[in-house]
């Protein structure tokens, strides 16, 4: 399988998460694209390509300007203001409080674009997201092109990343973005299957009044989980888009025999749409070791989830998305993508 991989991406090296009260090093670090790349080239998955660069144009298909433009200067203008450490919100547009008005200065700004507090900003993060999307959209011409599966090397991840909304370690939604662009280059229906531990509520946020795109997603239950307020079954679309997106939420500590049955169902409802293209948010955080997760699928069910993904039988375009068991995440995600080839 073909992968796209940018230096680039790692140009986001936050030094600070805010997790149980502390400032601690981010899980999303810069070094889980090292360790991934090393496992293709060490297992010859198949030829490493670098993205070809595509601007702004596609990811403001996606995300509104004025969010766009803040994720732009929003280190420049913190830093400007004075504050000492990383961009970290402190303050929302909670319930009864205004969200229609954005405030002058970044202090406020920074609450009304962040989904959540663990993701700071730093230097560098606009440009890793952008190299993702390139790298997003480079993979999914390529299966346009060729009907071939390629594997987006992205991160920052996306698939929280929601119009107008970042957090969850992600700023653009790289498969929504790569969704657009197949509608874009005559693609009718595209569906979107999330594997990550967490939900996508930015993917759904993004496409829940559309049918063009059918979005289905396992995910710890958000009773439970981050993203804790969006992602149970009962989400099923708006509009136009209703009844084309389809949640399924699954308890604290399942195993692969109850999520592969899960991915099943999810996978023969994306049977049902007929789309012309399958994008996988591929996170490997369903680990049984991953430190902020919590399912227990083992390395070798990786293997198995690639393989029934490739019974599937549709053009398929998988995009990085999550996973922080760092010694394993290269072995897991390599385990799908080579599952996916060799079935
Ligand atoms: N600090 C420990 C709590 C972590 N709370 C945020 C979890 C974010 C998960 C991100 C992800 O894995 O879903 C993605 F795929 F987007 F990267
Ligand atoms: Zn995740």
């Amino acid at each position: 399988m073909l992968t796209f991989h940018s230096e680039r991406t790692k140009k986001r090296d936050a030094m600070t998460e805010l997790d149980g009260g502390r400032l601690v090093r981010p899980f999303e670090c810069p070094e889980r694209v090292d360790i991934i790349i090393d496992r293709v080239r060490a297992t010859d998955l198949g030829e490493i390509r670098a993205p070809e660069e595509y601007g702004l144009d596609p990811v403001l298909a996606i995300h509104d300007a004025g969010y766009v433009h803040f994720l732009e200067r929003a280190w420049d203008d913190w830093s400007a203001a004075g504050m000492e450490g990383e961009a970290i919100p402190t303050i929302w547009p909670t319930r009864r409080m205004r969200g229609d008005v954005i405030p002058d200065t970044i202090a406020g700004e920074i609450g009304y674009y962040a989904l959540a507090a663990e993701t700071s900003l730093c230097a560098g993060t606009f440009e890793a997201a952008q190299a993702s999307t390139d790298i997003a959209l480079s993979a999914l011409d390529h299966v346009m092109a060729t009907g071939n599966p390629a594997f987006g090397l992205c991160r920052p991840p996306g698939h929280h990343a929601a119009v107008d909304q970042y957090g969850g370690y992600c700023f653009f939604n790289n498969a929504a973005i790569a969704a657009q662009r197949a509608l874009d280059r005559g693609a009718a229906k595209v569906a979107v299957l999330d594997i990550d531990f967490h939900h996508g509520n930015g993917t759904q946020d993004i496409f829940y009044d559309r049918d063009d795109v059918l979005f289905v997603s396992l995910h710890g239950d958000p009773r439970q989980e981050f993203p804790f307020f969006l992602g149970h079954a009962d989400e099923t679309g708006t509009g136009a888009g209703r009844g084309f997106n389809v949640n399924y939420p699954l308890p604290s500590g399942t195993g692969y025999a109850d999520w592969s049955e899960t991915l099943d169902e999810a996978i023969a409802r994306v049977h049902r749409y007929q789309p012309d293209l399958l994008i996988v948010s591929v996170g490997v955080d369903t680990f049984e070791h991953d430190p902020i997760s919590s399912f227990r699928l083992i390395s070798e069910d990786f293997t198995d989830i690639g393989r029934r993904l490739r019974r599937a039988g549709m053009p398929t375009l998988f995009l990085m998305e999550g996973g922080y068991a760092i010694a394993e995440i290269g072995i897991n995600t390599v385990n799908l993508l080579s599952g996916f080839d060799s079935a």
